[in-house]
């Protein structure tokens, strides 16, 4: 042989990645999971960014993610507001498998929604545009230090925060991405309506 260069090492496909970070994140164990979201809580509440947030949206922790319910005591006492994604109604284009941001209040009554996560329920709820949020705490399943995101792999948020792409320059939301450690990638190959973060964070270092 000889000669021959060997070629680059092929990489497991997306979906095999989110399999293999997904059951990573469900193996930490309560514990440890509980103490990740708290020291994770303790970080973002001292970002200036965050202490300023007036409209805040979170999500409801599912499939071992973060919990960044700790934000809402902190906060609230600061006159924060916040906000749950809830699945778009719509089965067409243009705003089919994007995301409405609904208000919720501590203690609320939640529903399930197709993926069994709660979310705000009822004619009642209260939207808010994406535009006036002030900052988006968003769930993933892998990130890289350059602060790219893998999702589910629903593009829910890259749809929702399109018009961001168009326009750079806003300021608002401000996205932070939350995160165990060990769901840190070398390298996301950011494909083409992949939205960079501003910032992530995990129970250990920020991004
Ligand atoms: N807590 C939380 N809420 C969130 C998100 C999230 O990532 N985390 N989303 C962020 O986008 C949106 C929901 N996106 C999701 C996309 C896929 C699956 C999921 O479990 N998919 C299954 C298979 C699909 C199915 O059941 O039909 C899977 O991959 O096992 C869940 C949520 C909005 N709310
Ligand atoms: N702005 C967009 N407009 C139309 N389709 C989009 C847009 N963003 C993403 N998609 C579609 O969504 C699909 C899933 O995207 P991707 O794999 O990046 O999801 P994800 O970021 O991992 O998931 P999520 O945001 O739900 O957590 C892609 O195949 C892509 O075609």
């Amino acid at each position: 042989m000889g000669g021959v260069s060997p070629l680059p090492p092929r990489r497991p496909p997306l979906n095999r990645i989110r399999q293999q970070l997904r059951a990573a994140r469900r193996a930490l164990g309560e514990r440890a999971k509980r103490q990740q979201s708290k020291a994770l809580v303790r970080r973002l509440v001292r970002l200036l960014r965050v202490k300023r947030a007036r409209q805040i949206a979170l999500y409801w922790p599912a499939d071992g993610e973060i919990d960044p319910r700790g934000l809402m005591t902190p906060l609230a006492a600061r006159g924060a507001r916040f906000y749950l994604p809830v699945l778009h109604p719509l089965k067409r284009r243009p705003r089919q498998g994007a995301l409405w941001f609904a208000r919720y209040r501590a203690g609320e009554r939640l529903r399930p929604n197709r993926f069994g996560i709660p979310e705000p329920t009822g004619r009642g709820r209260h939207l808010i545009r994406v535009r006036c949020l002030d900052l988006i705490i968003l769930p993933l399943v892998g990130f890289d230090a350059q602060r790219y995101r893998l999702g589910m792999g629903g593009g829910f948020y890259d749809r929702t925060l399109a018009l961001r792409r168009r326009h750079p320059s806003w300021r608002r939301p401000w996205l932070i991405g939350v995160a165990h450690e060990c769901q840190r990638l070398d390298r996301i190959e950011p494909r083409p309506w992949d939205i960079r973060l501003d910032a992530v964070v995990t129970e250990s270092r920020l991004y």
